[in-house]
């Protein structure tokens, strides 16, 4: 097989990993006995093989599967209607992927809270500091709540590939076209409720919102549902069976352009 880059190890659980191996094609790993790791080097044609060797694997669980190393170090941008499950997605592919994704560090203005590293937590800095970088157009999305400033730079972003990680923005729509306009050369996916009358409920249902902000992010929704169709997304997500959103989002991050 040509060596391009793209590594997954399997790790076999028990005996039928084989047969769902072996149902997906020969380029899959050869998983014997439960405990059995193996590398699989695969050419892009072999890798939509052995992605859908993951779902399937993923569905029975028949073995837990790494990423070795990133498909793309690309930026993935997530955006779409407030309660549609983005955070709820993401601290999945986070706790099962910690190696290989990485959200950027974000500047603020607010002092320090006990155990909070500058650079790790955030990027302390003060206020003419960070207007200076809202001058020289650093940020990606800036904004100014209870009189602290907080941004995510275009720097910040390039720092967490530098760093072996694919960075996941979780953004809104104003995001999106600011992030369109960088040299980030981010993929970008919406994730979509079933329906706005689901997408109620489930606002509803997390018990975080009063009934004002649940009205504010239902009047938000629609419009970012307006801006998904103009097609400015690579890939679009029904959220409504979460397994499924979840497989469709695990073939999104691994997928190579
Ligand atoms: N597929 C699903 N089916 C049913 N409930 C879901 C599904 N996905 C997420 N939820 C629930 O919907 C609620 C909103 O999800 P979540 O907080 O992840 O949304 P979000 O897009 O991150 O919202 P925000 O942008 O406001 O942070 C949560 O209570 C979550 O448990």
């Amino acid at each position: 097989m040509k060596r391009s880059g793209f590594y997954l190890s399997f790790v076999a659980e028990d005996f039928l990993s084989r047969t769902a191996a072996l149902k997906v094609g020969q380029c899959a790993a050869q998983l014997i006995r439960p405990g059995d790791i193996s590398l699989v080097v695969a050419d892009t044609i072999s890798r939509l093989k052995i992605l859908s060797l993951v779902t399937i694997c993923r569905r029975n669980s028949f073995v837990s599967a790494t990423m070795a190393s990133k498909a793309s170090l690309r930026p993935i941008v997530i955006s779409g209607p407030s309660g549609t499950g983005k955070s709820t997605l993401l601290k999945r592919l986070f706790a099962e992927y910690p190696d290989s994704f990485g959200f950027s560090v974000s500047h603020t203005t607010r002092k320090p809270r006990p155990g909070e590293e500058d650079g790790v937590a955030y990027h302390f800095v003060d206020r003419p500091t960070f207007e200076k970088l809202i001058q020289e157009k650093a940020f990606l999305e800036n904004a100014e709540f209870s009189g602290n400033y907080y941004g995510t730079s275009i720097k910040a972003v390039e720092d967490v590939g530098t760093h072996g990680k694919t960075c996941i923005l979780d953004i809104d729509m104003q995001g999106v076209i600011s992030v369109k306009k960088t040299a980030l050369n981010a993929r970008f996916l919406f994730l979509a409720p079933p329906s706005l009358e689901i997408l109620r409920t489930r606002l509803e249902g997390r018990g975080t919102e009063s009934p004002e902000s649940v009205k504010k992010r239902m009047d938000q929704a629609e419009k970012e549902m307006a801006f998904a169709e103009t097609g400015a997304h690579d890939k679009i997500i029904v959220n409504d069976d979460l397994e499924n959103a979840y497989n469709d989002l695990i073939s999104f991050v691994f997928e190579e352009k």
